[in-house]
């Protein structure tokens, strides 16, 4: 999939996954694995998605001491997995280990996964960005700040709003990695995301994947609304 729509399996029960995924039915999907689901099936899940002929995103957003991280990383690395990330609020440091370990942890031959790096939460706003956590650049150039970090450190890409993705493949190149959540409909429940934009948005300023959620998986019919969600995003 060149631009893959992932779907983000924020389920924490197995049989609310298998009831999930059964809705699509046999499509070969991209899921993203986030941590509720993760901390409570671990491993298994991560199986019987591959075997499924799934890809997999998991999203466990490491932040720790670069030795922790690089640690960790070497597990990650040998699950068969296809792209994991970071926050590259833990610096560069932090993301070359990251980086080593899945090297290190990859078996010769095989693909090591991709890594990327949370710039700024989408659940973030300018105004939180400022008065909460104290940083008083503007968002455009704290994302487009940590896109060049995680650059600097070698990783593959970036999670960041669609909203930022001109600026930061304008600076660091259309090759860099782009996936973007914070995705919805027109119509659609925000929740708790702020810096939002369609599918249809997200495509025009050039992601290269959107992370959906809720959109789908809280829809009447999520087979029908991913349909018509892939099809507004151009794939
Ligand atoms: O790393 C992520 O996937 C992520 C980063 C981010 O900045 N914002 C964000 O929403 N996500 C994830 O993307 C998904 C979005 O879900 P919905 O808001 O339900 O579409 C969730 O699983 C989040 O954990």
């Amino acid at each position: 999939m060149q631009h893959p729509l992932m779907i983000a399996l924020d389920v924490d029960h197995p049989e609310k996954r298998k009831q999930l995924l059964e809705s699509f039915g046999e499509e070969p999907l991209f899921l993203k694995v986030g941590m509720e689901m993760f901390y409570r099936e671990g491993i298994s899940a991560l199986e019987e998605l591959k075997k499924a002929g799934h890809s997999i995103f998991l999203d466990l957003k490491l932040h720790d001491i670069p030795n922790t991280v690089k640690r960790s990383m070497k597990v990650l690395a040998t699950l068969g997995i296809d792209m994991v990330n970071v926050h590259a609020a833990g610096g560069i440091k932090m993301m070359k280990a990251a980086l080593e370990g899945l090297e290190e942890g990859t078996a010769p031959g095989r693909q090591r996964p991709k890594l990327i790096a949370v710039t700024q939460l989408t659940s973030t706003d300018s105004s939180m960005l400022e008065n909460e956590l104290l940083i008083t650049q503007s968002m455009d150039k704290v994302v487009l700040h940590y896109a060049k970090l995680a650059q600097e450190a070698g990783l593959d890409g970036v999670v960041c709003s669609a909203k930022e993705v001109p600026l930061i493949h304008a600076e660091c190149g259309k090759t860099f990695l782009t996936v973007t959540p914070g995705i919805r409909q027109e119509n659609d429940a925000v929740g708790d995301q702020k810096r939002v934009v369609t599918p249809q948005m997200a495509r025009s300023l050039g992601s290269d994947a959107i992370v959906v959620g809720r959109s789908i998986t809280a829809s009447e019919n999520p087979l029908q609304t991913y349909r018509m969600m892939k099809a507004n995003w151009g794939e």
